[in-house]
């Protein structure tokens, strides 16, 4: 099978020439990627890049069969876990690819291990009743997530952290080969962060899902993702190893951000740094190279 010119073989995610319009404006432009089952990529880039766009359009958000909707007109070639999702029933691309918006929406007066629970949805067959396995797969989420205690809470009272873990695990319920993450860990302690991660990776390391990862925090993106797709204006302007991808110079381009990069124990840390002290400095725009 091929997406463009690339062979997509046992690729997860691959697209070609990828570009969304919305209110008349271009926000994902010309974008070919390829991404191997088992994977993990982080997306990075300023505000506005495109980033959401993207993961919005490998889940089939934003266009029914045909292309075009309120959400944005898509065109070029994709196919995300082996079918192209804008001619694919949503109920079907739900079994193999979960998206973890950035903002929920959380249904009136909802419970938390309902809410997991809505992520069996896909799996459970239209006037039936959830199986065994449906509950089995809720409760270890529930677990595996720490949000036992919660389960009987209302959803809509949670903190922000609190219902960042739970839209996670409505996510994981859904047993996705491929997962689509916007902003994960935005609104979590540093302990949850590690925490929400690490068991993503050891979701991929174990079961080989695939995981896309929109991510702001630049070292945590680095650390997971063993590569990394950085956007800028909508296009995808680097592609590679954190390590390659965050150059000090790139970043200062790109993000208007004078930092510093260090290499700690194989990892890369991108330290902010004061007038003076920092490495790069200049403006945002017109980053693309
Ligand atoms: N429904 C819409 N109609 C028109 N423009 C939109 C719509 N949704 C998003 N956009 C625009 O598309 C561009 C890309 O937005 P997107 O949310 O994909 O960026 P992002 O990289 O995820 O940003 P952030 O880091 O701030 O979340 C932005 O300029 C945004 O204003």
């Amino acid at each position: 099978m091929t997406v463009g010119d690339a062979v997509i073989g046992d690729a997860a995610i691959a697209c070609a020439g990828l570009t969304v319009a919305r209110g008349g404006a271009t926000v994902v432009d010309d974008v070919t990627l390829t991404i191997g089952r088992g994977e993990w990529v982080s997306v990075v880039g300023p505000n506005g890049a495109g980033k959401t766009t993207l993961l919005h359009a490998f889940a089939g958000l934003l266009s029914p069969a045909g292309g075009t909707s309120a959400g944005g007109t898509v065109t070029g070639e994709m196919t995300v876990a082996g079918a192209d999702p804008r001619r694919t029933r949503r109920r079907v691309m739900a079994r193999k690819v979960a998206l973890m918006p950035q903002r929920p929406v959380v249904p009136e007066g909802i419970t938390v291990a309902e809410l997991v629970s809505l992520g069996r949805t896909p799996h459970v067959p239209r006037f039936g009743v959830e199986s065994a396995t449906d509950k089995d797969a809720v409760a270890r989420v529930l677990r595996r997530l720490d949000l036992e205690e919660l389960a009987s809470r209302q959803a809509a009272q949670l903190s922000g952290g609190e219902l960042q873990r739970v839209v996670l695990g409505r996510a994981l319920a859904q047993q996705p080969e491929v997962l689509l993450l916007d902003e994960p860990t935005s609104a979590l302690d540093i302990g949850h962060q590690q925490q929400v991660l690490d068991m993503v990776e050891s979701l991929r390391a174990d079961e080989g899902i695939t995981v896309l990862a929109a991510m702001h925090d630049l070292t945590l993106a680095a650390h997971y993702g063993r590569r990394m797709v950085m956007m800028a204006d909508a296009r995808v302007i680097a592609d590679g190893a954190p390590e390659d991808v965050l150059a000090p110079a790139r970043i200062g381009r790109v993000y208007g951000a004078r930092v510093e990069v260090l290499r700690r124990g194989g990892t890369v840390v991108v330290l902010p740094t004061s007038l003076g002290a920092g490495t790069v400095g200049c403006a945002a725009r017109g980053a693309a190279e």
